[in-house]
């Protein structure tokens, strides 16, 4: 997969030069005929990019393995090089970004700079964050607009240098080999939904692969309360009985069980939402829990149960859809059983996240914890079923 030579150059800035951010969106606007600009503060894969004029992309799965090459591309290091950064983003075609939701506020002061000094006479940059979170997009605006980062009223006209579009991204790329330098293995499926409409007065960007649509909140949350929350029940409850991968985690049948009670749960809120066909739910899910079972991942509990306060928050893969399914008296407790799992995820090596939440649970009363981490309200008819959980998960603590 090359782009071809006779695509008038565009370019792109990716922030984020991880695993998607290679292994999928850098790909995609690639093969595009973008030149891709990576952005990232990790000196080392900086260097390494701008030292290796190629990497490798590695499709695996059960039908075997295929190889695309990876070129036109250059790499910036956002710590130390704004100034350059803003000069790329202000005669760039598109931005986007795959840094984790966390990190939105963090990049948006430079994009900010990059939009205002942009000149009008070019068609206005396209905006897109491709993280696992509902609306990133809207937040990365938001920072981006706020009087720190820009002036409000150049905030207020931005529709003319900048358009901002939320987005779906969803392809399993687990963390890398340590040997592998930029070669990114992942599997083959993949899917980029993108909303089309900031772009209703312009052509939305070219890029192959994306599919353009009018209303994105059903992809999103398909995705996030089905593929996030089959892969993270699958994560912590292996991660609770010492399993090393998600594949591994799905060989015990307790485990498998409670990822299709899980994703019956979601399911049921999903399909009346949304109007989805139960079948077309059903086939989707088959296909989730056969792509989070592929042995050729190698995808690591660790990984995906990571940030464990972001995953138990309230717009996300658990609480988002426990809270709105108990609201109509519905079952989740499969999600609730899976977010004890996620309250378990303490002091995991590597993740910050995992000892934040040890703490808080080691220092508060539930009914805190609860507010703190999952965002519920005592109103809310999910708010005594979690403190519940949160004080199971104590008193275990307590007696260790
Ligand atoms: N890996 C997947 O399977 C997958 C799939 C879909 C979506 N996502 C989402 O994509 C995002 C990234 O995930 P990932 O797995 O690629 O993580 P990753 O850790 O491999 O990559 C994140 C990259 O962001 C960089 N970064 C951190 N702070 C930065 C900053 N201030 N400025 C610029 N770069 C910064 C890091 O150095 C790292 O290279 C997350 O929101 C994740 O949910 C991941
Ligand atoms: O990236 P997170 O931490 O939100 O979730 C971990 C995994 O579930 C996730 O990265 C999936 O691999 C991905 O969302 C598949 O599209």
């Amino acid at each position: 997969m090359t782009a071809n030579s006779n695509t008038p150059s565009k370019k792109a800035v990716h922030f984020g030069a991880g695993n998607i951010g290679r292994g999928f969106v850098a790909c995609f606007l690639h093969i595009s005929g973008y030149e891709v600009v990576f952005a990232d503060v990790n000196g080392t894969i900086i260097d390494l990019l701008n030292a290796n004029p190629s990497y490798k992309v590695i499709e695996v799965g059960s039908d075997g393995t295929s190889e695309s090459i990876i070129t036109n591309y250059r790499a910036i290091n956002s710590k130390t090089h704004e100034d350059e950064l803003v000069e790329e983003i202000a005669t760039a075609d598109i931005v986007t970004c795959s840094v984790g939701p966390n990190i939105l506020k963090f990049i948006a002061p430079v994009i900010a700079k990059g939009i205002d000094k942009r000149s009008e006479d070019l068609e206005p940059l396209a905006v897109i964050a491709c993280e696992n979170a509902i609306n990133a997009t809207d937040s990365l605006a938001e920072f981006i607009k706020a009087p720190q980062n820009m002036d409000p009223s150049r905030a207020q006209d931005i529709g003319k240098r900048a358009r901002f579009a939320n987005s779906a991204i969803d392809r399993i790329v687990p963390a890398q080999d340590p040997d592998a330098g930029l070669n990114v293995k992942l599997e083959k499926f993949y899917e980029w939904v993108v909303d089309r409409t900031p772009f209703k007065d312009h052509k939305p960007p070219s890029i192959k692969g994306v599919m353009w649509v009018d209303n994105l909140e059903p992809f999103i949350e398909r995705k996030l309360y089905t593929v996030n929350t089959g892969h993270a029940t699958a994560a912590y409850h292996g991660y609770n009985r010492r399993k090393s991968t998600v594949y591994d985690a799905l060989q015990d049948r307790y485990i498998q069980d409670e990822v299709k009670k899980a994703l019956q749960n979601t399911a049921d809120l999903i399909t009346q939402k949304h109007g989805i066909d139960e079948d077309e739910q059903r086939a989707y899910v088959d296909k989730i829990v056969r792509r989070i079972s592929n042995p050729h991942l190698e995808d690591a509990v660790e990984r995906v149960g990571r940030a464990p306060l972001r995953k138990l928050s309230r717009k996300e893969r658990f609480i988002g859809p426990a809270a709105e399914l108990a609201e109509e008296g519905k079952d989740c407790s499969a999600l609730l059983d899976a977010a004890e799992m996620a309250f378990r995820f303490q002091n995991v090596e590597g993740d910050e996240e995992s000892v934040e939440l040890a703490k808080i649970m080691e220092t508060h009363e539930p009914e805190d914890v609860v507010k703190m981490v999952c965002g519920l309200q005592e109103n809310e008819k999910l708010f005594p079923k979690v403190v519940e959980i949160v004080k199971k998960v104590q008193a275990d603590s307590q007696e260790e």
